[in-house]
């Protein structure tokens, strides 16, 4: 795979890992290894608890792990550093300001996602002013989120005519995510399920054979 960012091949499908808050910063690169390492196709940094100087950091010690595994990084909440560290997007819900600025600034190429929780006319208006991709959740009781909105599968599959990739996430869990594929999931995102797992390889190796 191509670890060029200008044409670096974007699987489009498979396993979408999130940062767990690590403060940790060389702990952060190891367990994002072990999990690049077996397979994962996206790597969102999230960080909730860290300092603007952190988050920076460890967005831009990211990013020649991800590139050494073909694997575009997206930043949380944040395009304007996404943009200054040369990240390949930004992931943005609804406190984290407007998608239209972001894909002004990022440019045609970058993968800028919304989230849309349980609401397809989010999503419909997220594609209409170029959001790259779509997620939806909360699909299952997220350790990460306990109050997360809940979702049904139905909407990925409803999704389906916004023509762009589906994200699912939520809770998931190698044995719960299945159904989510079947109903339309193009990428599972995760973080617990993967990071709290005791082999998080192994864990990340088990949601991508939900995709065979
Ligand atoms: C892939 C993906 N989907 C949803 C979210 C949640 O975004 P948001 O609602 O802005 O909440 P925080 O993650 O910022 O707490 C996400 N980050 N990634
Ligand atoms: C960050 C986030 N957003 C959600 C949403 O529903 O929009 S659920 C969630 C937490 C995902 O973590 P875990 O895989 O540990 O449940
Ligand atoms: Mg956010």
């Amino acid at each position: 795979m191509s670890t060029d960012p200008t044409t670096m091949t974007r699987a489009s499908r498979g396993v979408y890992a999130i940062t767990p808050d690590e403060t940790d910063t060389d702990r952060l690169l190891h367990r994002v290894t072990q999990v690049l390492d077996a397979g994962a196709v996206w790597l969102q940094y999230r960080n909730k608890g860290a300092s603007t100087a952190l988050r920076a950091a460890q967005a831009r010690a990211l990013l020649p792990l991800c590139r050494a595994h073909g694997v575009p990084l997206i930043v949380n909440d944040d395009w304007r550093l996404a943009a200054a560290i040369g990240a390949e997007g930004a992931h943005l819900g609804e406190s984290d300001g407007e998608l239209g600025p972001a894909r002004a600034a990022m440019g045609d190429g970058a993968l800028i996602g919304a989230s849309c929780y349980a609401d397809i006319e989010r999503a419909r208006r997220a594609v209409d002013t170029g959001a790259s991709y779509v997620a939806f959740g909360a699909f299952f009781p997220s350790p990460t989120k306990p109050h997360a909105r809940r979702a049904e599968p139905g909407l990925l599959s409803a999704a389906r005519s916004l023509g762009v990739p589906r994200v699912a996430i939520g809770g998931l869990t190698p044995d719960n995510a299945g159904p989510l594929v079947a109903a339309g999931a193009d990428l599972l995102a995760v973080i617990s399920g993967v990071f709290d797992a005791p082999d998080p390889a192994r864990a990340t190796r088990a949601f991508a054979a939900c995709f065979d």
